[in-house]
């Protein structure tokens, strides 16, 4: 009897068929799935406008990944020409139009669809901390000027306010440890430090405890709690120092009848300039000086002595009276110090004009870290200077962004089993091998009954 050739019967070849387009099928789906799609972001426009100057900072972030932390990037800076915001005292439009170039280049730089769904905040800090203090009203003149100038864009406003010296800390603390992307790891977080021209920010990780309420600020990211120490110092930024300073030398010579001449061991020994009553005194971060005096000028000399440049510079911190168990100075309750620390350094390049203070800068940040704050030889080790972190700037902006967009949730979110792409082949692997086992399983029952048992009948 001639036997059968089973492939020749049509379901078979229908099962090689079906299975034959199942595996084409998943090849396709695989490589459609796996091809580089365009992507789309999102921006977010954040001013600093700082004591001595305001920069312009974009944000950019994948459309669809907006809870993803370290997802955040910095696209573009523009630093607005002239001095801070808080300098417009006396013509607040002009504060206004200050921020135009910068503002002109974000228009250009942020694809037309996006801009009116693009958030810009403004955020100023010591300066106008300072002149609030002084002169509320010209501190509000100068806040409506860049609020007009910044609704005259297509983005979408969110505000031009004065954030305080502890969100000033706290923000500049998130900025770090998002872009470092410690919060999605388990690596723990750095600390935070950042010297302004009118300010001084310290901020970190604390598990003890923390006596004073307003250095305390607990956050829940990603689910993890932190529990931080955060102080701002207002007048202990780099330009407010130098005042202070200059003015308890001043102070001890007030009482000559002659031209003063400040001898300055922060200076190199070739500096000599005239300098008016009026630019150290024309801050609340120092003591009054009596208005006859206001006229006059003295005669700045360096010397350059580095050792009496640190004892001139310690006196600015008064570590005389502490209500608390510990304090860093000026009577601010502060922990000793925990773990890594990133100090924001904002120009790393020698400009001309600022040659003659970093003599002074540089005593500064070295007494500020030892005598003011209670650092030692080991924490030094673990102190990084940073300017960027993966090209994004290590300043309080981002973090501010984030914190008011919602980008960081308080939660981690739960994360598939497997990638999509991973889900989908698996589906169709699975779909494949039922449908095979079904038309098997079909054909196998189907089968007439055997000869033998028909004879018998
Ligand atoms: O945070 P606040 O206190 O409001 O001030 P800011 O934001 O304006 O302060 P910056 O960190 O931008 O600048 C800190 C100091 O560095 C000074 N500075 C600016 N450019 C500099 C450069 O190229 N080299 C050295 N110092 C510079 C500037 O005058 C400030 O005194
Ligand atoms: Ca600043």
């Amino acid at each position: 009897m001639k036997v059968k050739n089973p492939w020749h019967r049509p379901l078979i070849i229908f099962i090689a068929a079906v299975i034959g387009a199942g595996i084409i099928i998943m090849v396709v789906i695989a490589v459609v799935q796996n091809k580089p799609l365009y992507q789309k972001y999102k921006y977010g426009i954040v001013l600093d406008a700082g004591s001595s100057h305001t920069s312009v900072y974009i944000y950019e972030w994948p459309a669809e990944k907006e809870n993803n932390t370290g997802m955040v990037n910095q696209k573009h800076a523009c630093n607005v020409k002239g001095k801070g915001i808080s300098s417009y005292s006396g013509t607040p439009q002009k504060a206004g139009e200050s921020l135009k170039e910068c503002m002109d280049e974000a228009k250009k730089t942020i694809p037309n669809y996006r801009h009116h769904e693009t958030p810009v905040y403004l955020g100023a800090t010591a300066g106008m901390r300072l002149l609030e203090m002084e002169n509320k009203i010209a501190s509000g003149e100068v806040l409506k000027s860049v609020e007009k100038s910044l609704q005259a864009y297509p983005f979408s406003y969110q505000g031009a306010r004065i954030i305080s010296g502890q969100e000033e800390g706290a923000f500049g603390w998130i900025t770090v440890n998002y872009l470092s992307e410690n919060f999605r790891t388990a690596s723990g977080t750095v600390g935070a430090l950042d010297l302004g021209g009118a300010s001084t920010q310290i901020t970190f990780v604390s598990e003890g405890i923390l006596e004073s309420p307003e250095n305390s600020i607990d956050f829940r990211l990603y689910g993890n709690d932190y529990h931080l120490y955060t102080h701002s110092f207002l007048c202990y930024g780099k330009d407010q120092v130098l005042k202070l300073s200059l003015e308890k030398q001043i102070q001890s010579k007030l009482n000559m009848t002659d031209n003063i001449i400040l001898e300055d061991p922060c200076f190199h020994p070739d500096y000599n300039v005239i300098k008016s009553f009026q630019s150290v005194f024309d801050s609340p971060c120092v003591k009054k000086v009596d208005q006859s005096q206001k006229e006059n000028t003295f005669s700045h000399k360096g010397t350059g002595n580095w050792n009496k440049c640190q004892e001139a510079i310690k006196k600015v911190f008064n570590t005389s009276y502490c209500r608390f168990s510990r304090c860093s100075f000026n009577d601010v309750f502060q922990p000793p110090v925990e773990g890594q620390f990133g100090l924001k350094q904002n120009h790393p390049e020698v400009k001309e004009k600022y040659l003659a203070e970093y003599c002074f800068s540089g005593t500064y940040i070295i007494t500020l870290l030892e005598e003011g704050y209670g650092f030692t030889s080991k924490d030094w080790k673990n102190t990084k200077f940073i300017k960027n972190i993966r090209d994004s700037e290590a300043g309080w902006t981002l973090g501010y962004m984030l914190n008011l967009t919602n980008m960081i949730p308080a939660e981690a979110p739960d994360t598939p089993l497997m990638p999509y792409g991973g889900y989908v082949s698996l589906m169709l692997v699975l779909s494949l091998l039922i449908f095979v086992f079904l038309i098997l399983g079909f054909i196998f029952f189907r089968r007439p009954s055997c000869p033998a048992h028909k004879e018998i009948i």
